[in-house]
């Protein structure tokens, strides 16, 4: 399969990021950052979510982060909804895209939110119902598609039931998440083999974390399957917060760097990038995840 002439990134850094950061991140910087990163050319930004402070309190606050970003036509501006009450939340504060998330394995759909599969891919139903009544449009994330912090080694044969049901109640995308970053190139492309005989492979992304630092042989395995989304996180930042151990996202700043010596067009500023990645590590007072924003900083 030859290699996609476009990718298209979608940057999760001020939501998968930010919500596993132990310290207060004030709104203000999650407005600075959600701006510098529309700057930077990202054409497709997850803010934040409406979920339960009590769960994920960096969270908390994402109606006021998306009544200060400037928000630039052509650019989607999206947040995490985990049920009805989530998405009238989204609703209210002006979001036009919603994403509803599920897992693969059952152990973290319990910790990650208090359900099991099958009543999650439930309560999704009247979300869907109230986003197509609205306009708005609906992402998919599966959880877990590679291996699981409770159950260990997560089959693709698992996976792909829960991709396809997102897939037939009506989300467009349904993007697929290695949550603990445990996956191998191998373990990747056999996953989107198996997933794209249930869900057509340009409705299916790749979400990667780098744990064990296969992020991007996971990115590149997934190219070679005909994937072109991929979600990333700039400056690596995030984990996942029912996810014990996960390190960061891959970097937004490595994925540009990768897919622009394939040749591949994106769209984004990497000199942008990198700038809006070291103001958000300075602010937190971490070193900078991604090796490229590193690498280019030190010259
Ligand atoms: C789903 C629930 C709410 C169920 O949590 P629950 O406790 O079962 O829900 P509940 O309906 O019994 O409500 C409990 C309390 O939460 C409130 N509540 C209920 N819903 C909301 C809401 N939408 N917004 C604000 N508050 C809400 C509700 O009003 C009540 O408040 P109380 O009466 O105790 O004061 C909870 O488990 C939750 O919020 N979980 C979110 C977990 C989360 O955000 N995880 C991280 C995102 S997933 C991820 O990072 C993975 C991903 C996508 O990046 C891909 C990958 O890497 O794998």
């Amino acid at each position: 399969m030859s290699l996609p002439k476009h990718v298209r990134l979608v940057e999760v850094g001020p939501r998968d990021g930010l919500q596993n950061e132990a310290q207060p991140i004030s709104v203000a910087d999650k407005v600075r950052l959600v701006n510098d990163l529309t700057e930077a050319g990202l054409a497709y930004i997850e803010v934040g979510s409406f979920v339960s402070p009590k769960w994920v309190p960096q969270m908390a606050g994402s109606a006021e982060v998306f009544a200060g970003i400037q928000q630039r036509p052509g650019v989607t501006y999206a947040a995490l909804a985990p049920n009805l009450r989530g998405f009238e939340d989204a609703l209210a504060a002006g979001v036009k895209e919603v994403a509803v998330f599920a897992a693969a394995s059952e152990a973290f759909s319990q910790r990650n939110i208090n359900c099991s599969i099958s009543e999650s891919l439930k309560r999704f139903e009247p979300i869907m119902d109230a986003a197509r009544s609205h306009g708005v449009r609906v992402r998919g994330y599966v959880s877990c598609v590679l291996g699981c912090p409770y159950e260990g080694k997560v089959s693709a044969e698992q996976v792909a039931p829960v991709a396809r049901a997102l897939h037939d109640m009506g989300c467009y995308e349904v993007s697929l998440g290695d949550t603990i970053g445990t996956g191998t190139a191998g373990d990747t492309r056999r996953l989107f083999e198996v997933v794209s005989a249930l869900v057509p492979r340009e409705q299916l992304a790749g979400h990667f974390h780098d744990t064990y630092g296969q992020a991007l042989a996971n990115v590149y395995a997934s190219l070679l399957e005909g994937i072109s989304v991929f979600d990333s996180s700039v400056a690596g930042l995030g984990g996942c917060p029912y996810a014990k151990g996960a390190t960061g996202n891959i970097a937004s700043e490595d994925v540009v760097y990768l897919l622009q010596g394939l040749g591949i067009e994106t769209g984004i500023d990497l000199g942008r990038l990198i700038a809006a990645g070291q103001r958000i590590s300075g602010v937190l007072g971490r070193d900078n995840g991604s090796r490229v924003a590193r690498a280019c900083s030190a010259q």
